[in-house]
C-alpha cells in the first residue's frame, strides 16, 4: 500500500523528514490528528495517515463523517485541535496563518467541484496564476506539458465561460499542478460534470498521478470515482474505519 495508516514514525517525524531527500518524503504526514469543532463537535478523533508521493488516494464515508474536516487539516486551511501535520516535511500547526497560505500556494494544490475558475481571465492566466500570485515565472516548457495532458492547447485564449464543463475541470487540474505542488487535493472534483465526462476526468486525473507522479488526495461520495485511485480510505465518524488497495 502507499498509503499508510500504521506503523507512525517512533521518532518525531520532523526530525525523521530532515534526513530524508525532499523527492523520497511523504507528501502528508498526520499523527494522531484531532479537531475539535467549535460547539464541540469531534470532527477528526485520532487520525494517522501517510500519504506518499506519487500516490493517489480516496476518502470516503458518510455525510458528517469527518471528510472535508480531513482535508482542511491535511492541506493546512484548519489545524488540528491536538496531534501534528506535516506537508512536504513542514510541520502546519507550527505556522502563522500567514506562513500557512505561503505554504498552501506554493506546496498544494487545490481542485473544487464548481472549478474555481476566473472568468475574466483567460485559460492560460487562470493556469498561470498561482505561479504570479507568488511572484514566480512559468516555466514554458512545463506549462506546455500540462496543457498538452489536459488537452487545452488550442483554448489558452478562451475564457471559461467558453469552455464545457470538462475541459473547465480540465484546466482547474493544470492551475492545480503548475506549482508542481507536493499534494494535490480534490473535493468532489466530479460531482457537477455527467457520468462520461466524470471517468474522462478521473481517468486524466491518474494519469497525472501515474505519468507525472504527483500525488492526489480525493474527497468523494461516488465509489466509481474513487475506483480511479490506488487506494481509499472509509471515514465514520471522525475516524478511518478502513482502508481498501
Ligand atoms: N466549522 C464547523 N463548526 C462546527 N462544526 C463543524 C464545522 N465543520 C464541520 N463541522 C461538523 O463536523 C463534523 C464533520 O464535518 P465534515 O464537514 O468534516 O464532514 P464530511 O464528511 O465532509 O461531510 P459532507 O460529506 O456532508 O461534506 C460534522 O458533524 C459537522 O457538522
Amino acid at each position: 500500500m502507499r498509503t499508510r495508516l500504521r506503523p507512525q514514525p517512533v521518532v518525531p517525524a520532523t526530525s525523521a523528514v530532515m534526513t530524508v531527500p525532499p523527492q523520497r518524503r511523504p507528501a502528508v504526514v498526520l499523527t494522531d490528528v484531532t479537531r475539535v469543532h467549535p460547539g464541540g463537535v469531534r470532527a477528526l478523533d485520532g487520525v494517522s495517515l501517510v500519504v506518499e508521493r506519487g500516490s493517489f488516494l480516496a476518502v470516503m464515508g458518510p455525510s458528517g463523517s469527518g471528510k472535508s474536516t480531513l482535508m482542511h487539516c491535511a492541506a493546512g486551511l484548519d489545524v488540528p485541535t491536538s496531534g501534528s501535520v506535516e506537508v512536504d516535511g513542514v510541520a502546519v500547526q507550527r505556522l502563522d496563518e500567514t506562513a500557512r497560505a505561503v505554504l498552501r500556494r506554493e506546496r498544494v494544490g487545490f481542485v473544487f467541484q464548481s472549478y474555481h475558475l476566473l472568468p475574466s481571465l483567460s485559460v492560460r492566466d487562470n493556469i498561470t496564476l498561482p505561479l504570479r500570485l507568488g511572484g514566480r515565472t512559468v516555466d514554458p516548457a512545463w506549462l506546455d506539458e500540462l496543457v498538452e495532458r489536459v488537452g487545452l492547447s488550442h483554448r489558452l485564449d478562451s475564457r471559461p465561460g467558453e469552455l464545457s464543463g470538462g475541459q473547465q475541470q480540465r484546466a482547474a487540474l493544470a492551475r492545480a499542478l503548475v506549482t508542481r505542488p507536493a499534494v494535490v487535493f480534490a473535493d468532489e472534483p466530479t460531482g457537477a460534470l455527467d457520468s462520461t465526462t466524470a471517468q474522462q476526468v478521473l481517468r486524466l486525473l491518474r494519469e497525472l498521478v501515474d505519468d507525472l507522479h504527483q500525488t492526489v488526495v480525493m474527497v468523494t461520495h461516488d465509489a466509481g470515482a474513487a475506483a480511479q485511485a490506488h487506494e481509499t480510505v472509509v471515514m465514520r465518524d471522525g475516524r478511518i474505519v478502513g482502508a481498501v488497495a
